[in-house]
């Protein structure tokens, strides 16, 4: 890929900062040019920053246009990130609580194109690490490309290098396609394009998350720097994991799939180390492979194995070409099954069978006590989406792309599990207000974090104004009162929302909400929401449109 590096003196015509820095070569349509952007090095405090960079945002550059048959689509969030970096003040609209000190960190694939090549799907792009740092009611905004070595090696060699979620090399002749083979087996050519989430360890450190374990990368969360490899020193091999693991300040939870004999493997890792240790085992019950395990819950006592009837399918991880379902294929004859390991002695608690589902989010789950305090049942809710694997298709860049005025995002809802532990060989699938409350979209939830594995009452999320292509909303979902509480904004595309608590808060919903909004003219602001009322109290505009963030995570000042 052809980069530039050039730095001049700002349009501020403040001398002392470094313009910026590198722009990407876009493929033909993209008719972005550069722009002048200021952005201090190093030394961020909020001090310097707030002292010495500009705080209006530089003139964004003509953003890339998707014609579609009613309207010109300038949405950013579909289209890759127009710099390597950016970072400085923004200028806020409304008031930042001031007890709001830390940096929310989000993660998103934010590069689909190589020179002239356009990736396929939402989850190939490599990824974009974005920051917002809040402090004392200033928001500083960063961005910066993760440097996996997939990203470094489709820059050197402009070329795609290594397999993505449906982006596969194309082998230069035969001999190197017999070569990239052995390479698959081993793992080799799997990327490390860490772009799902990032999570904050108990001991601090910062790592960038995907599918892939090779793809889990530390970062530093003041200049978005990637620091190295995380490498788990352990023996559980493979080569996949959940991309979702529960991280709290005391421990590290993950699940890990078999493909040979098909089943997972429940692992913790504690805060200070990087060794794994075994909890339990689940072996499948249905299907010629584990469901696809993007990410499940726990509560207090036990980890939630969720086995989707979407399941990985060795074949098409063999293919070069994608197929409608990617890596997996659906086995709704397999059927779908609910388990629960208990956290302290590994051995499986329930394990029932449950209605199809397909979900890539759990929101939460927690036990159920009778009178006498013995748990009865474990509830797990979860963004589902009907058993309709289409969603996964409709996460196609074209599809995101074309938005043409019609209601085309297929219904989603929250889906309530009910596990009896009483042996019982079924489990309930229910969802868990009317859908209608959200638009009928669900996706890219988060809670209180307090409430992790505990009887909980809200949920946010994003949710749908129809008609809609993605979901377009940000969703409050009151479980005890089956009501939700929605924000919309005409035309942009909210990323997750996350929840942060007051400190000192005694209310679940005490706290606030922070988004990154793509908007409709082709800019983008971050937006904080108030807990409680779920009304906007700040926003803060970018100096150009971001691309659509994945996951994120809160890191409190220290
Ligand atoms: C961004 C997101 O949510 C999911 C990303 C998933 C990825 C990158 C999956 C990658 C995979 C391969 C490259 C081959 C092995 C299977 C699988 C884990 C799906
Ligand atoms: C964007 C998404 C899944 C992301 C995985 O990490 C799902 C969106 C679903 C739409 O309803
Ligand atoms: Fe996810």
């Amino acid at each position: 890929m052809a980069s530039l590096a050039f730095s001049a003196t700002s349009t501020w015509g403040s001398p002392t900062y470094m313009t910026l820095l590198e722009k990407f070569d876009g493929p033909k349509n993209d008719r972005s040019v550069f722009g002048k952007v200021n952005c201090k090095k190093r030394d961020l405090t909020i001090a310097n920053v707030a002292s010495k960079l500009p705080v209006v945002a530089p003139p964004a550059p003509p953003p890339t246009t998707t014609k579609t048959v009613e309207n010109e689509c300038k949405l950013r969030a579909w289209t890759s990130i127009q710099q390597e970096r950016w970072e400085g003040e923004l200028e806020v609209e409304g008031e930042i609580p001031l007890w709001l000190n830390g940096t929310y960190l989000r993660n998103g694939p934010g590069l689909w194109h190589l020179g002239e090549y356009n990736f396929r799907h939402l989850f190939d792009g490599y990824a974009t690490l974005v920051r917002l740092h809040f402090e004392n009611g200033r928001l500083i905004m960063g961005h910066r490309q993760l440097e996996s070595e997939a990203y470094k090696a489709a820059k050197k060699n402009n070329k795609l290098c290594y397999r993505e979620f449906s982006e596969v090399p194309k082998p230069d002749n035969f001999l190197s396609y017999i070569g990239d083979m052995a390479k698959l087996f081993s793992g080799a050519s799997l990327t490390d394009n860490a772009n799902t989430g990032v999570v904050k360890l108990g001991d601090g450190r910062v790592v960038c998350l995907t599918e892939t374990i090779k793809g889990s990368i530390v970062v530093d969360p003041a200049t978005l720097e990637t620091i190295g490899k995380f490498e788990y020193d352990d023996n559980f091999g493979g080569l996949i994991h959940s991309a979702h693991p529960i991280v709290t300040d005391e421990e590290f939870i993950s699940l890990l799939p078999d493909l040979i004999n098909p089943g997972y493997t429940v692992v913790r890792m504690e805060p200070g180390t990087n060794e794994r240790k075994y909890i339990g085992r689940v072996d499948c019950r249905g299907g010629p492979a584990p469901g696809w395990v993007h990410s499940f819950p726990v509560t207090e006592h036990y980890v939630i194995v969720p086995e989707m009837p979407l399941r990985y399918c060795a074949q098409n991880l063999l293919r070069a070409e994608p197929t409608p379902l990617y890596k997996f294929e659906w086995h709704p004859k397999s059927k779908g099954f609910i388990h629960v390991v208990c956290k302290a002695s590994g051995k499986l608690v329930a394990s029932v069978e449950v209605p199809l589902f397909v979900t890539f989010h759990f929101i939460n789950a927690y036990e159920e006590t009778d009178e006498d305090g013995r748990i009865k049942a474990v509830i797990a809710d979860c963004c589902e989406h009907n058993a309709d694997t289409t969603i996964l298709e409709k996460l196609r860049l074209q599809h995101l792309r074309s938005f043409n005025g019609e209601d085309v995002l297929p219904d989603a809802r929250v889906g309530r599990f009910i596990i009896p532990l009483d042996g019982s060989r079924y489990g309930k699938l229910e969802a868990a207000l009317n859908p209608d409350e959200h638009g009928k979209g669900m996706d890219m939830c988060s809670i209180n974090p307090a409430y992790l594995g505990k009887k909980y009452r809200y949920a946010y999320a994003c949710g749908a104004q129809r008609p809609c292509n993605f979901p377009n909303t940000l969703t409050k979902i009151d479980l005890f009162e089956k009501k939700a509480k929605n924000w919309h904004d005409e035309g942009s595309v909210p990323s997750e929302p996350l929840f942060v608590a007051r400190p000192g808060a005694t209310r679940e919903d005490d706290g606030a909400v922070i988004s990154m909004i793509s908007d409709k003219n082709g800019d983008g602001y971050a937006l904080v929401l108030d807990g409680t009322t779920f009304e906007e109290i700040a926003r803060a505009k970018f100096p150009y449109g971001l691309p659509y963030g994945l996951h994120g995570c809160w890191v409190p000042k220290k």
